[in-house]
């Protein structure tokens, strides 16, 4: 069983990350993990925060001489922005008259709507937002795109499996049908402003963000997370929690602002009839094979050997800059919610995590199903399956 955990805030000195349950041997450096980090930075409608924060990502436990060694793997990440914040996110007490005269500690009484501001004060008992959106905050996702690049090595060394994303629609905008990136595609995908892999759209996109943002508004969207090279038979039909798309939905859920996921054709699949709803079994050059990919590569909670695909929605960002109506908790007064510098459009940044959630939650149906104490077991096992399969 592969188990993860993130901890830390977003103006905290770092995020902290563990990883248990990898096998040895699977080669990853830190520069793997900030190729990841570096393309969770990018992507037209980014806040001004992505612009100069870096994120000083190392690796601090469970790898050895660019191997893993079977243990915990232990990530930290630097919070650039830190410095600015050392009195107010101090861990220890601090002189009441010292954070009186700190601006940046005034507290934060008027709840965005669509944030986590209000519910977490009320549940928490605060009478400030700063420890909640401290914690709701998407820079924890930093964290798991970290841990996501290297259950990404795993899979591509014990499975030869490859993830890639692409954002599929930016608001009202979104990609003609059938516009599928291969393995390879996610450096040509890299290089777009929205990581949309249709340019013509991704024009259309990026207009649509500037329009966003010249009128004070946000926006949200959809991405695709696609995976190339699975084998049948990861997840489980046996029993709901051990189904595949309701370990990945469960996953993608858990990222910041998304609110639906899509497994495959999704939505549309329910406004079909049967008989175009699935994909036929034929026999082609001795080989099963579906003739199309309306499920997404998930069938009965399992994957069935096609390419798998899975959205995830976004919702448009809750700092709206034309801040929408609120009440200050303080006073009890109408006001208008907070509202510092945010990100106008977050969605090509998103892409990146959902392939980190998706990368973590195949790694660890990967090795329920074929263990392995190491990667050279791993690949064995792997290759003893395939080769034993009564049907191919
Ligand atoms: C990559 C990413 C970046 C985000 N950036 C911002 C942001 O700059 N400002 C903001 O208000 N929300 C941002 N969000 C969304 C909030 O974190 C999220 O709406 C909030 O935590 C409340 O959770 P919920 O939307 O799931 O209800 C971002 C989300 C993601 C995935
Ligand atoms: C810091 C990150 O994203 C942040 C996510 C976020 C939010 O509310 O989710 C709000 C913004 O933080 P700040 O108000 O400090 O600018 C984003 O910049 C990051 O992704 O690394």
């Amino acid at each position: 069983m592969l188990r993860w955990l993130t901890a830390g805030e977003s103006h905290g000195q770092q995020l902290t990350a563990i990883l248990e349950g990898l096998p040895a041997g699977v080669q990853v450096q830190t520069s793997d993990l900030d190729v990841d980090l570096a393309r969770r930075r990018l992507g037209h409608g980014r806040g001004a925060r992505m612009s100069f924060e870096q994120d000083a990502v190392t690796l601090t436990g469970g790898v050895r001489h660019g191997l893993t060694q079977g243990g915990p793997i232990a990530v930290q990440v630097g919070n650039t922005e830190w410095p600015k914040w050392t009195t107010v996110m101090a861990a220890d007490p601090v002189d009441p008259e010292v954070l009186a005269g700190q601006a940046r500690n005034a507290p934060l009484t008027r709840p965005r709507p669509g944030h986590a501001d209000l519910a977490g004060m009320q549940k928490y008992g605060f009478d400030d937002a700063r420890p909640v959106l401290e914690r709701a905050s998407a820079r924890e996702t930093a964290a798991r795109v970290a841990l996501g690049a290297v259950a990404k090595a795993f899979l591509r060394q014990a499975l030869g499996v490859e993830v890639v994303s692409h954002v599929v629609a930016i608001g009202p905008v979104t990609v003609p049908d059938g516009v599928l990136p291969g393995p390879q595609d996610n450096p040509r995908i890299d290089e777009d402003p929205v990581r949309c892999a249709d340019p013509a759209t991704s024009e259309a996109m990026v207009a649509e963000v500037d329009d966003a943002r010249k009128n004070g508004d946000t926006l949200g969207g959809v991405v695709e997370v696609v995976v190339h090279g699975l084998p049948p038979g990861l997840g489980s039909h046996v029993h709901w929690d051990r189904r595949l798309d309701s370990r990945l939905a469960a996953a993608l859920m858990g990222v910041q602002s998304v609110k639906a996921v899509e497994v495959g054709d999704g939505l549309e699949t329910a406004r079909r009839r049967g008989s175009v709803a699935h994909d036929e079994i034929v026999s082609s050059e001795g080989r099963l094979r579906r003739v199309t990919d309306r499920a997404g590569g998930i069938e009965g909670g399992m994957t069935n050997g096609e390419v798998l695909r899975v959205r995830a929605a976004m919702k448009p960002i809750s700092t709206v800059p034309r801040a929408l109506a609120t009440v200050d908790v303080a006073t009890g007064d109408a006001a208008v919610a907070i509202n510092q510098r945010s990100d106008a459009c977050a969605v090509p940044r998103g892409a990146v995590v959902m392939e980190a959630m998706v990368a973590l939650v195949l790694a660890d149906a990967a090795l329920e199903k074929f263990g392995g104490d190491s990667v050279p077991e791993t690949r064995r096992n792997v290759q003893g399956y395939l080769d034993a399969l009564p049907y191919k």
